[in-house]
């Protein structure tokens, strides 16, 4: 059963969203993959999300609102302070503050350092560094799990790399959503 306030916050949200839709600028996700990402995490009932590169936080909304249905929390990485002071004003504004936790700082010793288990993870941070992140992030993540990684349909060694890696991977199923031309990698651990 949805409350007043669900749905208050869900208008909030949609209408945030869909009114900026075409102003990302810092390297965002767009709408649709964003979509993606949502259907995911409640279809699955995801509680303990990851995300590599906030930016300014198109994708982290997405995600937050997510798990603002399923009652879990993302831990959210980056490096640039600017971009995240951003994307904390676009949580906070929204409120769904309660929903993320803000981390400022290199990812590569950031993932390695951060305590799982996580049940949903967004890479979308520097590109040469995916095959490193999903292997520090694989003992951390849950079976029946998913690691979902962005622009794999970009054409870069990082990329290449990371694809033939994961599409090899014995504990994993890939597939690719094409919501858009970027491209997600969807990784379900099994
Ligand atoms: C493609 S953007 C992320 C877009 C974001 N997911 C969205 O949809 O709004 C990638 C971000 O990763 C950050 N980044 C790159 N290398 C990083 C690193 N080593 N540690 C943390 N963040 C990093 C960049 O500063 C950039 O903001």
């Amino acid at each position: 059963q949805t409350s007043s306030k669900d749905k208050e916050l869900d208008e909030r949200v949609q209408k945030f969203l869909d009114e900026n839709k075409r102003q990302w600028r810092s390297l965002n996700v767009p709408y649709e993959d964003g979509q993606v990402l949502f259907d995911l995490i409640v279809n699955n009932n995801y509680k303990s999300a990851l995300e590599i590169g906030t930016s300014t936080g198109h994708s982290t909304i997405w995600i937050a609102w997510a798990l603002s249905k399923t009652g879990g929390k993302l831990i959210t990485m980056e490096i640039d302070d600017n971009r995240q002071k951003e994307a904390k004003a676009n949580i906070v504004k929204l409120g769904l503050s309660e929903y993320v936790e803000f981390r400022l700082g290199d990812a590569h010793q950031m993932v390695k350092e951060v305590k799982g288990p996580f049940d949903f993870v967004f890479s979308d941070a520097d590109k040469d560094w995916y095959v490193q992140y999903f292997k520090d992030i694989h003992p951390k993540l849950k079976r029946g799990g998913r690691f979902t990684a962005h622009n794999v349909l970009m054409s870069s060694s990082g990329i290449r790399e990371f694809m033939e890696y994961i599409k090899n991977h014995p504990e994993y199923n890939t597939s690719i959503a094409r919501s858009s031309s970027s491209g997600i990698s969807i990784s379900l651990k099994k």
